[in-house]
């Protein structure tokens, strides 16, 4: 049945297994729990939980207005449906240094195997835009420093996100890379990197496992995992490509009913009935109560 029975600290012990072990871990963003069983499905080693997807999902703008407890919810509902590690955009860390801490709490109460932690100010944009700014070094190390001591799971990973990249450029990214390392951050995660060379820059200045953002219409081309692994890449993220996806599609079939007056020439795109019970396991529900479940997988035109 669609839900996970792996325990959160098996989760984050597995996930700090996997990066100690070398491996690329690729977490596609699910933009609903159904996507994250997908995911899994798949054979990907990650789920990402994107602050861009959660916004956008409410119908706002990825500018700090969601609040931890919106997070938190959705994340756990993601974090419930996956075997996978989780790892979920904490932003700025919802307010002050003790407000960090206490978002490190929730989040695991959540089931959630690790989060990323901003430098940038409030309000925060999306890393890929102009006019972000950036906290002090203090500030930022702070944030750290809080997000580690409030931690109880010692798996549970404090990444630490610098937007200074796209502020003040690439020397100043390597000095504030290694200084959260130091701060102790479990790993970085340089957002706006311009190029391989770049992220290699990251990954020579701290011993941490680091992270590539590989978002669509932003600021990084689009590389491949291979060429992300080959530069010592250690986690990629797609975070919001799912629900760009499914988006996209969505827009076209509302202009083909506008059109066509009805979606038959757009059937073939769809995921199938069948399909749809298969990963939310109606079998499952059925044995666990029969008389549930009366649908031929089978047969994509009957049934319930
Ligand atoms: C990774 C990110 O923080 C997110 O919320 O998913 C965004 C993604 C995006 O807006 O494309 C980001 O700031 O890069
Ligand atoms: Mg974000």
């Amino acid at each position: 049945m669609l839900h996970s029975t792996v325990p959160a600290a098996t989760k984050r012990a597995d996930f700090r297994a996997r990066l100690a072990a070398g491996d690329l871990v690729r977490m596609p963003g699910a933009f609903n729990p159904l996507s994250a069983a997908l995911i899994q499905e798949k054979g990907f080693e990650g789920v990402y939980i994107s602050g861009a997807v959660l916004s956008a999902d409410l119908g706002l703008p990825d500018i700090g207005l969601t609040t931890l407890t919106e997070v938190a919810q959705r994340g756990g509902q993601i974090a419930r449906v996956t075997d996978l590690p989780t790892l979920i955009d904490a932003d700025t860390g919802f307010g002050e240094p003790m407000n960090v801490a206490r978002t490190v709490q929730v989040l695991e109460d959540a089931g959630i195997s690790g989060m990323h932690l901003e430098d940038q100010v409030n309000p925060k944009r999306c890393g890929h835009l102009d006019g972000k700014e950036v906290v002090d070094e203090a500030t930022a190390l702070k944030r750290i420093r809080a997000a580690v001591q409030g931690r109880r799971d010692p798996n549970f990973l404090i990444m630490a996100r610098t937007d200074i990249r796209g502020v003040e450029g690439m020397a100043a990214a390597v000095d504030r890379a290694k200084a959260l390392q130091d701060a102790g951050a479990d790993a970085i995660f340089p957002e706006a990197m311009a190029s391989l060379e770049e992220f290699a820059a990251i990954r020579a200045a701290v011993e941490v496992p680091i992270l590539a953002n590989m978002t669509e219409f932003g600021r990084s081309e689009l590389f491949t995992t291979r060429q992300l692994a080959d530069v010592g890449v250690n986690i990629v993220i797609f975070p919001v490509s799912l629900l760009r996806i499914a988006m996209g599609a969505a827009e076209r079939a509302l202009e083909t009913i506008q059109t066509e007056g009805s979606l038959a020439s757009r059937v073939p795109e769809m995921q199938t009935r069948a399909r749809l019970y298969e990963l939310l396991d109606y079998e499952g529900y059925s044995a666990f109560d029969s008389g549930i479940y009366t649908f031929d997988l089978t047969n994509n035109r009957g049934g319930a």
